[in-house]
């Protein structure tokens, strides 16, 4: 059984919460604890990428029966390949030693519960929704309709994330050095 301070940190929270700030101040600071799942895609692999450590490439049937097997957390299609993380591949990362954090949406997060991983949950929520918006716009990287959407979106988060039991702690990320404290005392703490 996975010990339980290697099982998966899921984080999840609205679009320009900070969670990527916060996950990357956390990659910096203790760059062997954590590990990425290796995601399954349909493309061609590029020069110099490697199946099984850049990807797990596979072909689109292949691709549709694990979908079928119900083998995914999650799965996309962009620009006309598909895209998925298995439970297999976060599995891989707690064989070999390292915690998988897992960033990822709330229908994502539905489906890690219903799966064996023995995850914990970290919500990070915005101090506010006029402050989300602020951030998304100060940002820099989404076009008006990407902004709209990000917000429409972040409406069910939040939603989701205010529900009982739906995390196992819940963050603000007001003053960032606050909130990645309390991160890293759940995870570190916490798991013991
Ligand atoms: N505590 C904070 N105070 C002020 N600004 C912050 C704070 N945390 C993050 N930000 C800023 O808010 C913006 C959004 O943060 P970030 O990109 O980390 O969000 P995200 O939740 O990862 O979004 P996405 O889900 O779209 O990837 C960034 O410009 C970041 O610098």
């Amino acid at each position: 059984m996975t010990p339980p301070s290697k099982k998966p940190i899921v984080v999840f929270g609205p679009s320009g919460t900070g969670k990527s700030t916060l996950l990357k101040r956390l990659f910096a600071e203790y760059p062997t604890d954590f590990g990425f799942s290796v995601s399954n895609t349909t493309r061609q692999p590029r020069a110099g990428e490697a199946n099984g450590i850049d990807y797990h490439f596979l072909t689109r049937d292949q691709f549709l029966s694990a979908i079928d097997r119900k083998e995914f957390i999650e799965h996309a299609e962009f620009s006309g390949n598909m895209y998925g993380t298995t439970v297999q591949a976060v599995k891989d990362v707690a064989d070999s030693g390292r915690m998988c954090i897992l960033d990822i949406d709330v229908q994502g997060v539905k489906s890690v519960k219903n799966t064996d991983l023995g995850a914990r949950f970290v919500f990070v929520a915005p101090p506010s929704e006029e402050e989300l918006e602020r951030r998304l716009r100060s940002r820099g990287t989404d076009d008006e309709p990407s902004i709209l959407k990000r917000l429409a979106a972040a409406k069910s988060e939040l939603d989701y994330g205010s529900q009982e039991g739906s995390c196992d702690v819940k963050i603000v990320n007001d003053d960032l050095e606050r909130a990645y404290k309390s991160l890293v005392d759940f995870i570190f703490e916490k798991s013991l």
